[in-house]
């Protein structure tokens, strides 16, 4: 499991750790691993041309230390200072002695960036606040029009630690170099686009408790289900999917092809897309009447295109009221809205960005720029468990517990079904026994995984289909060891 960090948990467990050790050591620790990234990403180190961009703070502090190990090991390397007379003295010194340079002129910074081999961005870390300022902000454009690499120290200058909203202006690196434990800015679009490629340097800290995880492909075996010698259908669950209509089946067929990939025994549809499904599917059990009658199950799929009729709305009155865990999608999250039954059992809701939105009564594009505060957010006020889909996918649950972030995934994801897909598998799981946290996030893991699979490499366009057909690869993908 990846881990991050509140800023606050950051800098008390620095201080608890700095009371114990000479001054200075936590900087020196993450100057040299810092350094020690620029050294590889450089190959050659003598001779090259490195620019560091200096703030005011340590941020800047640890840049001028790393450029002082390159410097000593051949680098051309020129601080651009942006508050000269606040710049941390004990860098500034080690980079002199070094024998690099420091310069003020931000112009002159500027033409230098335009050669560099290597860009340090020091210019703020998790004192940050606001975007780049006025001064900053053309020195971060210049590094991005540069051929040379961008590497953000800590965390891209200009995007918030602890959210990863980006207010304004910000760094785009090519690769964070970041301490102590992962900032939840760097997992989180927008913030984790400006990101790149992140490295962690330990630096002894123990920040306790995480308010953000990432499952790592070691996790998956210990929390996905495996059939016992006396399993039996029934006993591995059975997941009943509510979708489609007989106008548009397709999101029937779509659903019900995630649950088949999903754990759960069996999979019972009901809906009238039903000639479709077993078309496709002829392992389905399939009932035309409403949810109640339609036989046990063990969780409920409902929502994907099911439109708001009147047998929609009674649907989801029944799902919610019948005392196992279910999972809310797509039409159903609108028909969410005028429900007045409390749900019985676990509920998990995976909307996107816009149907998160309109459950919160906002708009998408604020749900996009701040996507950790919406989802805890429709967390608490719905007291479910919320998957928010999109580039970086979120669970929430409505208790304090970390918000997971899935790690998987491809831009090619984003096409028409996919989501259905995901709301299949999630419930099927959900059925097998998972709790909807770990439902939603292992579901969301297994389809970013399995898009990747089916698009392959460099990539290319795939269907909603084609994520469901790779899910069983990516199953075993995930509990192979090693
Ligand atoms: N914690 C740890 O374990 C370790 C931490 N370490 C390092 O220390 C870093 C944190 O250092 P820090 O606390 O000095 O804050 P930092 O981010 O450098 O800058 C804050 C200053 O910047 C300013 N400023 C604010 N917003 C701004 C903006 N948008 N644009 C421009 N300027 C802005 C603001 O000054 P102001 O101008 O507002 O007075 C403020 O004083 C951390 O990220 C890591 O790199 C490591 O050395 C090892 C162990
Ligand atoms: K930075």
């Amino acid at each position: 499991m990846r881990r991050a960090h509140a800023v606050a948990d950051v800098r008390d467990a620095e201080a608890a750790l700095m009371r114990r050790l000479p001054e200075g050591t936590l900087m020196r620790r993450a100057a040299a691993g810092l350094a020690a990234t620029c050294a590889g990403l450089l190959g050659r180190v003598y001779g090259s041309r490195v620019v560091l961009l200096v703030g005011s703070g340590d941020n800047g502090g640890d840049a001028l230390y790393a450029g002082a190990l390159l410097a000593r090991r051949g680098a051309g390397v020129t601080a651009a200072l942006l508050a000269p007379e606040r710049a941390h003295p004990g860098g500034l010194d080690a980079l002199r002695a070094a024998g690099g340079l420091a310069v003020t002129d931000l112009a002159a910074a500027t033409r230098l960036i335009d050669r560099a081999d290597v860009v340090l961005d020091g210019i703020v870390g998790i004192g940050g606040k606001g975007g780049l300022r006025d001064d900053a902000a053309p020195l971060a454009a210049a590094a991005d029009r540069s051929a040379g690499l961008t590497v953000a120290v800590d965390l891209p200058s200009g995007i918030d630690p602890d959210t990863g909203e980006v207010p304004g202006a910000a760094v785009r690196a090519d690769v964070t170099v970041t301490f102590g434990t992962h900032k939840p800015g760097l997992l989180v679009d927008p913030g984790a686009r400006y990101a790149g490629a992140v490295r962690l340097v330990p630096i002894g800290i123990d920040p306790g408790p995480p308010v953000l995880e990432a499952l790592h492909h070691s996790d998956l075996a210990g929390l996905l289900p495996v059939p016992g010698e006396l399993s039996d259908k029934y006993r591995r669950g059975v997941v009943g999917v509510v979708a489609g209509s007989a106008r548009y089946p397709g999101a029937a067929v779509l659903a019900v092809a995630g649950a088949l990939a999903g754990a759960a025994g069996a999979v019972r549809y009901v809906g009238p897309a039903a000639d479709a499904v077993v078309r496709r599917f002829p392992e389905v059990l399939v009932h035309a009447g409403p949810p109640a009658d339609a036989g046990r199950v063990q969780a409920w799929v409902i929502g994907p295109g099911i439109g708001d009729g009147s047998g929609a709305r009674e649907a989801i009155a029944q799902v919610l009221g019948s005392g196992v865990p279910v999972l809310v999608d797509a039409d159903g999250l609108a028909l969410l809205r005028d429900t007045t039954v409390e749900p019985s059992a676990e509920l998990l809701l995976t909307p996107h960005a816009g149907e998160a939105a309109a459950l919160l009564g906002t708009d998408r594009a604020a749900v996009e720029a701040a996507r950790l505060a919406h989802v805890r957010e429709l967390a608490r006020a719905r007291r479910a468990t919320v998957l928010l889909k999109g580039s970086t996918t979120l669970v929430a649950d409505p208790v304090p517990a970390p918000v997971r972030v899935n790690p998987t995934g491809t831009g090619w994801l984003a096409t028409a079904g996919s989501g259905d897909v995901l709301s299949g598998l999630a419930g099927s799981l959900l059925a097998a026994g998972l709790t909807a946290r770990d439902a939603g996030s292992v579901a969301a893991y297994l389809h970013g995984l399995a898009a990747r699979r089916a698009t392959g490499v460099p990539g290319a366009p795939i269907t909603a289909m084609d994520v469901a057909a790779a899910l069983p690869g990516a199953w075993r993908d995930a509990v192979t060891p090693g």
